[in-house]
This record gives C-alpha cells, structure tokens and sequence, in this order.
C-alpha cells in the first residue's frame, strides 16, 4: 500500500470516527466505505459482548476498494506501515481492539503495542486472507451496528423524556394514536389484570402490536401509584422498563381522571366559596391567618384559569401560603425582597393606610360608603395579585411534572419566590389598558370624548361596573391650575348627592394629572342635538331638554355655584336622566386662566356671555382702559348659555353661529349687534311666541334684566296649558260681560284680569 492510499485511509478512517460519534442515527444500513472507519470502532464497541465476535472469516472482498487496497498491497510492501496507520487513532485499547483483537489472537496485546515483524507475520504472509476476514468482519459489523443501534434507539425510548410524547423516532405516530385512544373517555375503556403483562420487548414490533392488546386487558382501577410517578412505581415493583409506557399512561389516565373529579368538586362549591368571599370583608391579614380560607379564595378567585391538576398544585397552594406566612413570621429569616413579601408587605401598607385615606376621603367630603368601597377593592386587588402569584406557581409545578413524569418536588422556599417573578411580570403585562387610581383598577372600554386637556373614558372598574375616567393633564408647577382643579373636586364634592350633577366617585392627582372617577353617561346632548340636526323641528324635544337643562342649572345656582361653562357637551344623559359634567373648571380657575383659549381649540366660544367675554378682555389687556366695566360673570351668565343652547335646539345654530373666527367673538361683544328672532326657521316650521319669548328673557345683553333659572321654568312655553272648548266658551262670555260693565280697561287692570286668568288655569292642571 503505498503512502498516499495510506494517508487516504487514514483520513476516511478518521472522517469516518468523527462522523460515527456526531451522527450515529444514521448508522441503520450497511456501512459503504464512507463508514468503515465508523463501522471498525462500532465494532469495537460491540466486541465488548461476548457473541459479538467475527465469525465470516471465509467471505470474499467484493468492495472494489478493498479490490483496490488488495491489488496495491501487492504491488507495494509497506505492511510494516499498517502500525503506523492504526498506531495513533486511539487512546484507549479498546478503540483499538478491531486490529488489536486480531493480532492478539496472534498473540499481539495492542496496535499501539505491535511492532512491524507481527504484522509482516499476520499480514505479509497472506494479504487476501487478511481482507477475506476483513470482508467476514465488516459484514459481523453490519449485523451488529444495526441491532447496536436499535438498542441504543430503544433505550433512548424508555430512558428518555420523550416517552409519553414522542416514542421511539420512527415510530411518535403510531404511538400518539395509541395514547390518544387511551385518553380515558371513560375509565372502563382500560382494562388490565397486571401491568406486567405487557410485551416486554422495548423494539417498535411490542408497541405496535402489543400495547392495544395489553391495554384492553388492564385492570385500571388496580394500580395504586400513591406518591409514586411511573418510574419510580416501576423501580418499586421490579417491573421491566419495557412497561413504562403503560404504566405512564395508566398514571397519566388516573391523573385527568382526578383532575376531573376535583374540577367538579370545585364547581359545586364555588357557589358557596363565593358566597364565604363576600360576606367576608378580605384583609392580607385573614388570608394569611386562615388557610383554608385563603385556599378557597384561591380556587373561587381564578374562575377562568386552567383548574391547577391533582394534588399536587393544591399541596403546592398550601406550601406557598404556609411558606409565606413563615416568611412573615420569622420577618427577618425569608426573603425580605421576595415577590410574595412585597405582596404582604402592600397588603400591611395598605391596611395601615386605610384609616389614613378614609380620613383623606372624608375631608372632601365623598360618600362614605364609597371610601369603603374602594378600601375593599383595593384589597380585593392585592388578594388577587398573591392568587395569581400562587396559581402561577402551581402550574410551573404542573409542567414539571409533564415534562420529566415525576412528582414535583416540594420545592425550597427560594425556589418558589423565584417561580412567583412571572406571574409578577404578567400583572403588569395586563396593565396597559388599566389606569389604576387610588390603588383600584380601571380597564378602558372606550374613548367617550376630550377636551382641550382631558380625555374622557368608559371604563370597567371591579364587579364590572362602569364608569368614565376624566384624565387631565396640566402643568404641575402651575400653582393656579392645580389650584382650580382642587377648587372643582370640592364642587363636586359639595354637590355629591344631587342627582342633576355627575357624580365624582373618586380622584387622584398626581405630577401633572389628574383623575376623575365619575358615574358614566350614555350620550351628551351635543351628540343628541347633532344627530337631530336633519329632523324636523319638534317643540316637545325642546320643551324637555331645556326643562331638563334647566332643573340641571337650578341645583347649581341653589347651591351658589355659577358653571360659566354651559355648552350642550356639559350635559350628558345618564340613564334618561340629563346630568351636568364638567362644571365650575372654568370659575374654579383664576380669572386670568379663564379658559377660553381652550374653548377655542374644540370650537368657538359660542355659548358664553358678552360680559365673561368683556371680563376676559379686561383681564387679558390694561386694567386701565377697561377700569370701568361693571359686567361680571353670575348666575345670569348660565342663563345667557341656556338661551343660547335653546336658541340653538330651535334654529339649528347658537345665536351668533353665523359669524366666523374672531368676528364671532367681537359681535357678541357688541351691542350694536343685535340677535335675530324670526318667527319661522329655516324650514319653515313657525315658532311660537312663547318659545321666542323665552329665548328672549334668557338673551338679554344686560344681565340683569336676564330671568332667572325659576322664572324660566314657569315659563309658558315650559308650562303650557291646555284650553278645552268648555273653558274656552266660559272665558269668552266672562270678558264679553267684563267689557258690557266696564268698556275702557287700564293696562294695570289688564294684567290683573290675565293673571287671575293664568293661575285658574294653571289650577286646572289640564
Ligand atoms: N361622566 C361622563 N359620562 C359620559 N361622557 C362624559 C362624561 N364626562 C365627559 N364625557 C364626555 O367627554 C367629553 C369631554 O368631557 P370634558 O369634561 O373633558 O369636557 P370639556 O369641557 O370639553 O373639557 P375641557 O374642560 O378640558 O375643555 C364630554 O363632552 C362628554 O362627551
């Protein structure tokens, strides 16, 4: 052989080692000469067991290669360089006992021992001998590495964690099918006298034919695994390993079946669990002194997520709580920065804060019963935030033991504080649509409107109810402004129990925000108005949403509250009922601060007063040249928003609606400007004179002449009466007799006669 074919077995032999060792799946057909050297160590390996030994020693070469080694063997005589082509590919000799072996039953220890006269001995004297046995050898080799490989595959089945899931390579689809059919549909489906009488063979053949069969005859019920996981119950009881499968799936079937039996457990007690949660105000502290009450809550708490399996996350449940609660004993012995003490440590904080924010609460004045509600829930949150923590952790355990099929360890308390960080990450991973004020938790729903600062939220709060979250931005190193939200919290705190005003129900500011927590509306009437914009003209309409406006406007001016901010978007329809939103933000900031450039931003200032527009201008220019102007901004202001809005209901526009910009501005500022009346719109629909009228006395430039919010009410057109025929002919014949006695009347006399008029019929009540 000469030295380069020597150097290319070599290569191939060592290509071939390298690949025998990455690759070995692929090792189930024959080894071509690309696998020789694999398939020499192969052998090697398998000449451990004693019927591995070479026993074809008479087979002929019919490799062309070995063809090609033989002709050039006898070309050249380099057999002394057999030594060197083996002498280094080992370090043990074992690896080296394919040659070595051979030359050891000639009396040779080790290639890396012989020396060139064995070989010339062994290999010189008859070198198509030596590739006969070659030949024998590699054909020994083929046998062996299939069934090496086989075994390896088999082992690999039992031993490894993809036993229940995947089985042998070739072989998950058959196996998946096996256990998906054992999926326990009923329990009686498996039926089995002994697991031992599973077909012992690991090989593909017991798993495809065998494992139906045996399975039918199972008896189910009469394996106890106790604390034992399948491998362990095998260990135990001396059982092949080749019963693994079965016995994983019994364990496995016994197991869904208990999950079963517990989730209906739970289901018929949750009733109760719940009833137990609601008549028991939720303290950290309960939860932690009472076990068994804070297991209920758990299960009760977590309705929607996957019922945690078998006992071993229930006894996980109390191991976390008692873990815990030793952790909080002992205070100075447990993790002082674990997840689950700084869950505690905010249920403590907010116990000792409750007296605090109750406190903080009444000052301004808020339903009482509210401070507890929200005491409650935000209690209520941090139970739920332990629960999830705790259900987190039961099913990390539960993984385990789908995955490495063993029970799961008791894990030690550091442990379990790690296992808790997810389910930490996950609370706030839900936050993103969750404003939380005041500890409570608020999820948006919808975007109900804005303003120039604020947007106004639908949102869900706990027990699903719903309310709307005003979220103000503002300058937090704007004293006047944050000055003015407060004053307008203490308004609406002073009219809480109004039912004409929205109800606050909470707040929090913070830098530079602030929230609102209000009851919520359905629309505002800005929304109604405009979706009646192509409708016809229908005084009942106008007749309710003033009224309705105006009873709205009454409980402001009775309790000495001027809004100065009325406009249709202030009032919104919360069950049937028109509420004022977002009044007094306007009179509760500075005057220099009035917030008309806001108004400007989503409109035009088209409801507001000429004198709060002339006490602007006055405000925003030299006190000098406007140091005469006595207008101030009142109740009449409101009135002069009312009329405006009506006028608007009735004509379509607000009463200087036709003029653009700025002009707009300056016409209400200007009492050459005068405010048209006609007495048909645009549609031509008549106006009665009484709704005209009424417009007028809410539209007087002078506000002192403007009619108050009473008067308005008893305003005909708000209060008509109805004249019968009857009525009607009575009336005629009285001032037919009135006129016979007294034909000249004085304007006076005139005015008595129609008021006694009015109040009989307004006694009428018709
Ligand atoms: N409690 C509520 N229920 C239903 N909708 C509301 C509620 N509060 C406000 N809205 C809606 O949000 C819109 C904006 O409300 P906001 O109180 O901010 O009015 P704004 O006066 O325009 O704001 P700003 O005073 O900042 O200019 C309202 O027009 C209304 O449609």
């Amino acid at each position: 052989m000469s030295t380069n074919s020597l150097h290319d077995y070599t290569d191939i032999k060592s290509r071939m080692n390298t690949r025998q060792l990455s690759d070995d799946e692929e090792f189930t057909t024959p080894p071509k000469l690309s696998n020789f050297g694999s398939a020499l160590l192969s052998h090697t390996e398998k000449s451990t067991r004693p019927h591995a030994l070479p026993t074809h020693k008479n087979d002929k070469i019919e490799n062309p290669v070995f063809e090609e080694m033989n002709r050039s063997s006898s070309r050249s005589h380099p057999p002394s360089s057999m030594g060197n082509l083996t002498s280094g590919h080992t370090s043990t000799s074992s690896h080296s006992t394919l040659f070595g072996r051979y030359l050891r039953n000639n009396h040779q220890t080790s290639m890396t021992t012989m020396n060139t006269n064995d070989i010339e001995i062994n290999v010189g004297n008859s070198l198509d001998k030596s590739f006969e046995r070659i030949k024998s050898l590699r054909q020994n080799m083929k046998e062996d590495i299939t069934s090496k490989y086989a075994e390896r595959r088999s082992k690999r089945f039992l031993i490894g964690n993809r036993t229940t899931k995947l089985g042998p390579a070739k072989r998950a689809s058959t196996l998946t099918n096996v256990f998906d059919e054992g999926v326990p549909n009923s329990s009686n489906e498996l039926m089995m006298s002994d697991p031992r009488e599973v077909i012992e063979s690991p090989l593909e053949d017991s798993y495809q034919t065998g494992f139906k069969e045996t399975k039918k005859n199972m008896n189910y019920e009469s394996i106890d695994f106790g604390n034992l996981n399948p491998i362990q119950y095998i260990k135990k009881h001396n059982l092949p390993t080749s019963d693994l499968p079965i016995i994983s799936q019994i364990y496995f079937d016994k197991q869904r079946e208990e999950n079963r039996q517990a989730a209906l457990r739970k289901h018929s007690s949750r009733e109760l669990l719940s009833r137990n949660r609601s008549s028991t105000s939720f303290s950290g502290t309960s939860l932690l002194s009472n076990k068994d009450n804070s297991l209920t809550c758990n299960s009760s708490s977590q309705p929607r997520r996957k019922t945690s399996t078998g006992s071993f996350s229930s006894k996980s449940s109390i191991e976390i709580r008692k873990t815990l609660k030793e952790n909080i004993d002992t205070n100075n012995s447990g993790n002082l920065n674990s997840p689950i003490h700084k869950i505690h440590k905010e249920i403590t904080r907010n116990k000792d804060s409750d007296s605090e924010k109750r406190e903080v609460l009444r000052n301004i004045s808020v339903n009482a019963n509210h401070v507890d509600n929200i005491l409650q829930q935000e209690n209520k949150r941090l139970k739920r935030s332990l629960d999830d923590a705790i259900t987190n952790e039961n099913e990390n355990i539960k993984n385990q033991e789908v995955f490495y099929h063993r029970p799961a360890p008791k894990p030690p308390v550091t442990k379990k504080v790690a296992i808790v960080e997810p389910a930490k990450s996950a609370f706030l991973s839900s936050n993103r649509n969750i404003i939380t004020v005041n500890d409570s938790q608020y999820e948006k729903i919808e975007l109900l409107g804005r303003g120039g600062s604020s947007r106004v939220y639908k949102v869900k709060g706990s027990g699903n109810k719903v309310y709307a979250l005003k979220r103000v931005s503002f300058d937090a190193f704007d004293d006047s402004s944050v000055d003015g939200f407060k004053g307008e919290i203490e308004l609406l705190a002073k009219l809480k129990d109004q039912k004409r005003v929205i109800q606050l129900l909470d707040y929090e500011m913070g830098d530079g925000l602030l929230y609102l927590i209000m009851e919520c509306g359905d629309h505002d009437l800005s929304q109604i108005l405009n979706q009646r914009s192509n409708m016809p003209l229908d005084f009942n309409f106008v007749r309710f949403y003033t009224k309705e406006m105006l009873q709205c406007i009454k409980v402001v001016h009775d309790a000495g509250i001027v809004h100065s901010d009325l406009k249709p978007a202030n009032f919104v329809l919360v069950k049937g009922i028109l509420k004022i939103i977002d009044f007094g933000i306007a009179n509760a900031v500075p005057e220099h601060t009035v917030n008309i450039y806001r108004e400007t931003q989503i409109g035009t200032p088209n409801y507001m007063a000429p004198e709060a527009l002339v006490v602007m201008n006055y405000t925003q220019t030299s006190n000098n040249r406007h140091e005469g102007n006595k207008w101030k901004v009142g109740r009449p202001s409101d009135m002069w928003s009312c009329g405006c809005i009506m006028y608007q209901m009735i004509y379509g526009k607000p009463p200087y609606g036709t003029f653009q910009g700025q002009n707009r501005l300056l016409a209400i500022m200007n009492p050459d400007v005068k405010i048209p009346f006609p007495e048909h719109t645009g549609n031509n629909e008549k106006i009665p004179k009484s709704a005209i009228e009424l417009m007028k006395s809410c539209l007087y430039r002078n506000p002192d002449k403007r009619w108050t919010v009473d008067k308005v009410l008893r305003s005909t057109f708000l209060q008509p009466f109805m004249i019968s025929g009857s009525i009607m002919e009575d009336l005629i014949r009285n001032a037919v007799r009135y006129g016979s006695e007294k034909p000249q009347i004085s304007h006076d006399d005139l005015n008595d006669v129609v008021e006694t008029v009015l109040r009989k019929f307004a006694d009428y009540k018709i």
